[in-house]
């Protein structure tokens, strides 16, 4: 299918309200839509159905899923606009000065007392911001998200009963093939300044570290043969993270289910000890996550895979497998479209070191890489 009836099909699909997901996966040129053919809302709760999920923050809430033998897929490729204008918006000073700032930075300083008072190590906080846009066609946003962030995983979620969610997130949550696993440890954020040598403070390196050292215990009775990278600084649009990537088999008989509840939400997202820091997000953030920092991604796909061979049988194409493929992503960098409004959401890791000036100030920059794109 050529691109323009790609999008005409989507944009149809959206006119007449029926759920659908448009997505690129990172570095790739193939976008991937997958439409639902009714307005039903369908959830998983034991995620062992094939399709496409849209899971909020709050594991306690429902995953939505388009299924695959209910929808209609296609794709296309999608040839981004070289030198696509990648202006950073400018943040205006009072806005620095508004009552959004000081709201921030209290519950920041909220964070860090708790820390010190021994109720978690970590948490991960996060607001809310509203921009006012000019023109509400959320293909010209999918488009400017595509054109920008090649290396992000680019999204445009509908379903009528729920919303319109759109994002550009650099964080796989985990990636599932047959019974091999892995997974990515992806915190630490400084804005982006034309290189990747970059120093990294204590502060950062220890909420890294969180996430890392999260995934390997509570994967641990699920898993065997730990490949564990060396950390590395990954470029994120205008920003940079520091990155661990976790690789394992999985043993046996472990559901898809039994990984999701025990990684999800990750460190990178809510904080250590898990449920303390989740119950602290709820009750002092001032506003719901919905599905910022939930997880999106294809669900039990079958998908065609080269085997691991010697050389001599690459070309033997009967060797081809077909395996249960499950790739999710952080829902990060990501926007919510809602009467003439965007809604974006930003947040960050917060530690006994952390400055809250300095936490406001990493906010503001993860706006930019959403209000950069916005018509
Ligand atoms: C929670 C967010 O980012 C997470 C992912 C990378 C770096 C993060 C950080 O440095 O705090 C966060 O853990 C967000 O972008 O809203």
């Amino acid at each position: 299918m050529n691109s323009d009836d790609f999008f005409t099909s989507i944009e149809n699909q959206y006119n007449r309200q029926l759920p659908f997901v448009a997505y690129r996966k990172p570095n790739s040129l193939e976008i991937k839509g997958m439409l639902q053919k009714t307005d039903v809302l369908y959830t998983t709760q034991d995620f062992s159905a094939s399709g496409f999920v849209f899971s909020p923050f709050d594991n306690n809430e429902h995953t939505v899923l388009i299924p695959l033998e209910n929808s209609n897929t296609m794709t296309t490729n999608y040839h981004s606009i070289p030198d696509h204008n990648t202006k950073f918006v400018e943040v205006i000073s009072e806005y620095i000065h508004s009552e959004a700032r000081q709201n921030h930075i209290n519950l920041i300083k909220k964070g860090i007392h708790a820390i010190e008072n021994k109720q978690f190590d970590k948490v991960v906080l996060s607001r809310q911001e509203i921009v006012e846009l000019s023109d509400t066609n959320p293909f010209t946003v999918l488009k400017n998200l595509l054109n920008t962030y090649k290396s992000a995983l680019v999204y445009c979620w509908y379903h009528p009963k729920v919303g319109l969610w759109l994002g550009a997130t650099p964080e796989t949550l985990l990636k599932i093939s047959g019974n091999q696993f892995s997974m990515m440890a992806l915190a630490g954020t400084q804005d982006y300044k034309g290189t990747l040598k970059v120093d990294w403070q204590n502060k950062e390196k220890e909420e890294q570290q969180f996430v890392t050292d999260f995934i390997i215990k509570n994967l641990k009775p699920a898993a065997k043969n730990f490949k564990v990278s060396d950390v590395e600084t990954v470029k994120a649009g205008n920003l940079v993270h520091l990155r661990t990537m976790i690789s394992a088999q999985l043993k046996e008989d472990t559901a898809l289910k039994q990984i999701i509840d025990a990684m999800h939400p990750t460190p990178a997202v809510c904080g250590v000890p898990k449920q303390v820091s989740k119950q602290f997000i709820l009750n002092h953030e001032n506003y719901k996550r919905d599905f910022y920092t939930g997880f999106l991604g294809e669900l039990n796909l079958k998908t065609t895979v080269a085997p691991r061979l010697g050389r001599r049988n690459i070309e033997n194409r009967a060797y081809l497998l077909t395996k249960e493929v499950t790739q999710l992503y952080v829902n990060l960098r990501c926007m919510q479209i809602k009467n003439n409004r965007a809604l974006l959401y930003v947040g960050g890791g917060v530690t006994k070191d952390s400055n809250p000036e300095k936490e406001w100030q990493e906010t503001v920059s993860k706006s930019l890489v959403i209000k950069n794109v916005l018509p």
